[in-house]
């Protein structure tokens, strides 16, 4: 592709590809220099034009000497929409999911439900890339703009014409995802994360938003769990823009949860839509779920599937990797579960979900991700101790954090709970303790394979261990 066609100038050089990082930058790459969090990418530029940038997207008045200068006041706006040329086409059909929890899980269940339907379909985010029966890891839930972008053009060139993914909070604000038309968004839920990022929840709503005022296409369809309190912000948004609204949850228009059955192994729902009532066996236990679910089902109907077929697809969903995964029976035959949740609402949620099914008590064991929103610790130990019957407090992912900091803070909110020092210690712990009739919860690394201590990630599976442990 030339220059020109990008820039609508007349350089003739032929564009070979596109990075952020001038460490990848090649000869005839274009390279974008943005401030960041730990750096300025503007440091780079004579760098990245030293090893063969053609091009360089930053602010207008940043330094460019020996390349074209596309100069604009949101390069990282101006970077991705130039990068989603080079890398396009995309898939015809692209969801994005967004909310403090559940974009996971959504994703997952609306490809599944896709799959169901004949489509040929993927899912980008913390589960990494995923198509029928494979997965690349990217290390983030949106990876960075260039990873992001030549994978879903890669995507469409192998065949994939239906992409469902997550468009983080950061991600929304980093600009990683601009450029794929998006034709349905959907918004799950909003409650404390990221605060260290984003400062505060005034802040952290907007970047979200963002999924609705500006990416989301005009003529796009938007899905929202109405039962949030922060529903109405996107709901005004979507019938500002006259966009279509798909509107879900016990309050929900298109899809109204009418009623919720916990079984021994999932729950019976009853589903309202279109003047008819559906009663479906979701295989998934606790109502978190049974709002993900609805949520993908919305997403499904929003592209064309039919109604339907789409609800009695939710019978067939496979669990989530690390979203209430039940990873073994303890010798005294108490379950133990994995779970991802890491922020307060999702700590209750998960809780919330597998009490009805503890005839005894639920054990619940997690820590905190170390250089991530401190605020959070308190009231997920707060929560905890509302909830479970007995709780143990460890390390999670203490990342450049004194560990034992991080435990206090937790306990600080759970005085009560036991604090054992080191995950696999404390998972030993909870196996030990758990009676016939009680549940173990683990809670907060989920599908992670590792342990980030420093600099470090120690191989480390929750499943694994806990399935370690209870042999
Ligand atoms: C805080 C944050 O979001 N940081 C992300 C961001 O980095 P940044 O823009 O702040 O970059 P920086 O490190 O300050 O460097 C500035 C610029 O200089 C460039 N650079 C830097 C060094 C150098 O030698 N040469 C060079 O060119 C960098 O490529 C960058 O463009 O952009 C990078 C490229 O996209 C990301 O890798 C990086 O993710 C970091 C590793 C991270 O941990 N992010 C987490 C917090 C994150 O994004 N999590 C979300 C939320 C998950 C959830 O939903 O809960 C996610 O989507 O995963
Ligand atoms: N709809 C929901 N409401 C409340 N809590 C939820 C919901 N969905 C998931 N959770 C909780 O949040 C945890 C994470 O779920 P999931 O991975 O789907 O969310 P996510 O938004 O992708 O998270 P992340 O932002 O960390 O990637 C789950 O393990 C569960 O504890
Ligand atoms: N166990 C992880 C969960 C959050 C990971 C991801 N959502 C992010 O914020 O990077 C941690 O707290 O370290
Ligand atoms: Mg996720």
């Amino acid at each position: 592709m030339k220059l020109s066609a990008l820039t609508g100038g007349d350089e003739t050089a032929t564009v070979t590809g596109f990075a952020i990082d001038h460490r990848k930058v090649a000869p005839g790459t274009v390279f974008g220099a943005f401030e960041g969090a730990r750096v300025n990418g503007e440091d780079y530029i004579d760098a990245a034009i030293a090893s063969g940038a053609i091009a360089v997207v930053a602010r207008p008045d940043a330094r460019v000497e020996g390349a074209v200068h596309i100069a604009d006041r949101r390069p990282r706006e101006a970077f991705a929409l130039l990068a989603a040329k080079f890398f396009a086409p995309f898939p015809q059909t692209n969801i994005a999911v967004t909310g403090t929890n559940g974009k996971t899980s959504v994703v997952e269940m609306t490809r599944q439900l896709w799959r169901m339907a004949g489509r040929h379909a993927a899912s980008i985010g913390t589960l990494g890339i995923n198509i029928e029966g494979d997965n690349a890891k990217t290390g983030l839930t949106t990876p960075d703009v260039v990873t992001f972008l030549s994978n879903v053009g890669g995507l469409a060139r192998e065949g994939v014409t239906h992409l469902a993914f997550e468009a983080s909070s950061h991600g929304l604000s980093q600009y990683r995802t601009e450029g794929v038309p998006v034709r349905a968004a959907a918004f799950t839920n909003l409650s404390r994360d990221h605060l260290d990022y984003h400062g505060d929840m005034a802040a952290y709503l907007t970047a979200k938003l963002r999924l609705f005022s500006e990416v989301l296409a005009p003529d796009g369809a938007a899905v929202v769990w109405v039962d949030d309190p922060n529903a109405d912000r996107v709901i005004d948004l979507a019938r500002a823009r006259g966009n279509r609204l798909i509107s879900v949850g016990k309050h929900g228009d298109t899809l109204r949860l009418v009623s919720r059955d916990p079984t021994l192994l999932g729950q019976g729902l009853v589903i309202a839509a279109g003047g008819r009532e559906y009663a479906v066996n979701l295989p998934l236990i606790g109502a978190y779920q049974a709002a993900n679910a609805l949520i993908a089902a919305g997403l499904v109907i929003a592209t064309g599937g039919e109604v339907a077929p789409t609800l009695a697809g939710l019978s067939r969903l496979q669990p989530v990797r690390g979203r209430l995964e039940r990873a073994v029976i303890t010798r005294s035959g108490a379950p133990v579960y994995i779970d991802y949740a890491h922020t307060p609402d999702a700590l209750e949620a998960a809780m919330q979900a597998l009490k009805p099914h503890a005839a005894g008590r639920l054990i619940v064991v997690f820590g905190a991700g170390g250089d991530r929103d401190r605020g959070k610790r308190e009231p997920m130990g707060q929560v905890a101790a509302a909830h479970a019957d007995s709780v143990i407090v460890t390390d999670d992912n203490p990342r450049g954090e004194d560990p034992a900091e991080i435990r206090r803070m937790i306990l600080k909110g759970a005085r009560e709970a036991r604090e054992v020092d080191g995950r696999r210690e404390a998972i030993a712990a909870a196996i030990a303790e758990a009676n016939a009739q009680d549940i173990v919860l683990i809670a907060g690394k989920g599908h992670e394979q590792g342990q980030i201590v420093g600099d470090m990630v120690l191989p480390f599976d929750d499943v694994t261990v806990a399935r370690e442990v209870a042999a």
